[in-house]
C-alpha cells in the first residue's frame, strides 16, 4: 500500500480546470520529482496532499485511507503525517519571532508528545545549526540557514511525508548547496516531493519523477531513464529549455 497517492485527481479554481485526471503514488521512504512549466498545477498537487484543498474528483489517500479534509481529527492527524517547506526562507519565517519560538510553536499547535525545548534542539542538530541559534532571530541567518531552520520546523512533528516546493529556488549557489545535502540525507529517511525547476536537483534527490504539462502527467518513470531518453515531445522541448537557462544568479 502507498503511504501517499492521488488517485485520478480532477481540480478546478472556480470554472478554471487545473488537474486533469492527475495520479501518483509514493511507497514509503521514496523520493518523487515533479517538473513542469509555470502554471502546469505542480504547487497544486502539493497543496492537495497537504490538504489545503479537495480534489473535484478523485482521491487523495494518505497513511492507508482516503484523506477527509473536512475532519478535524483527521486533519490534525494528517499535519504530523505530511509536512510542506516553501520556496522563500524569507517569508516563510516569522521576522519577530525567535528561532526557538519557531520551533516550539509546532510542538503545542500539534499537540506533540515530548518536551518542546528538547525537541527544537532535536530537529536544530538535524538541520546542521548551532544550539545557540535558538536566541536569534530570523534576519540573523543567511537564506540558506533559513531554509534550514524551516526544514527543521517541519521535522518537530516528526513527519513520514515531507513536501519541498522549489526549495532552493531563492537561494544563492553557496548557501543552496548545505540545503540540498540536507534534504539528500533526509530524503533517506523520509518520503519526500519535491517540486523544482533545476533539472540538477530533482537528479540528484529524486530516483523516480513525473513531468505535469498543464495539468496531465505526460510522463513518469525513473529519472535517470527519463533525463537520457524523454518519451513525450513536451519533456524533451523542456528539458532542452531548461538545460539552456542559467540555474544561478550571477
Ligand atoms: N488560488 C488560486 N485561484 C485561482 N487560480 C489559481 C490559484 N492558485 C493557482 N492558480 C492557477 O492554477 C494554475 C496552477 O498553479 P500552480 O501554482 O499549481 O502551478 P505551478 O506549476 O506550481 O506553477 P509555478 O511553477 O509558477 O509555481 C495556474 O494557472 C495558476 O494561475
Amino acid at each position: 500500500m502507498s503511504l501517499i497517492s492521488l488517485k485520478d485527481v480532477q481540480f478546478s479554481y472556480g470554472d478554471t480546470p487545473i488537474l486533469h485526471g492527475v495520479s501518483l503514488a509514493l511507497e514509503q521512504g521514496e523520493s518523487l520529482g515533479i517538473l513542469g512549466e509555470s502554471g502546469s498545477g505542480k504547487s497544486t498537487i502539493l497543496r492537495l496532499m497537504l490538504g489545503l484543498t479537495r480534489p473535484d474528483t478523485g482521491v487523495v489517500e494518505a497513511d492507508g485511507s482516503v484523506l477527509d479534509t473536512r475532519s478535524r481529527a483527521r486533519m490534525q492527524a494528517h499535519r504530523r503525517f505530511v509536512q510542506p517547506v516553501f520556496q522563500d526562507p524569507y517569508t516563510s519565517l516569522d521576522p519577530r519571532m525567535k528561532v526557538r519560538r519557531i520551533l516550539t510553536e509546532p510542538h503545542a499547535a500539534l499537540d506533540l508528545p515530548g518536551d518542546a525545548e528538547a525537541e527544537a534542539a532535536r530537529v536544530l542538530e538535524a538541520g546542521g545549526l548551532p544550539a545557540d541559534s535558538l536566541d536569534r532571530y530570523p534576519r540573523a541567518f543567511s537564506g540558506g540557514q533559513r531554509q534550514r531552520i524551516a526544514i527543521a520546523r517541519a521535522l518537530i512533528a516528526r513527519p513520514r511525508v515531507l513536501l519541498a516546493d522549489e526549495p532552493v529556488s531563492a537561494l544563492d549557489l553557496a548557501t543552496k548547496v548545505r540545503v540540498i545535502e540536507l534534504l539528500t540525507e533526509l530524503s533517506r529517511e523520509l518520503t519526500l516531493v519535491l517540486v523544482s525547476h533545476d533539472i540538477a536537483i530533482v537528479a540528484a534527490l529524486c530516483p523516480r519523477m513525473i513531468v505535469l504539462q498543464q495539468g496531465r502527467v505526460v510522463e513518469a518513470g525513473k529519472t535517470a531513464a527519463i533525463l537520457r531518453a524523454p518519451q513525450h515531445p513536451y519533456t524533451q522541448r523542456l528539458l532542452a529549455s531548461l538545460q539552456h537557462m542559467p540555474m544561478e544568479s550571477p
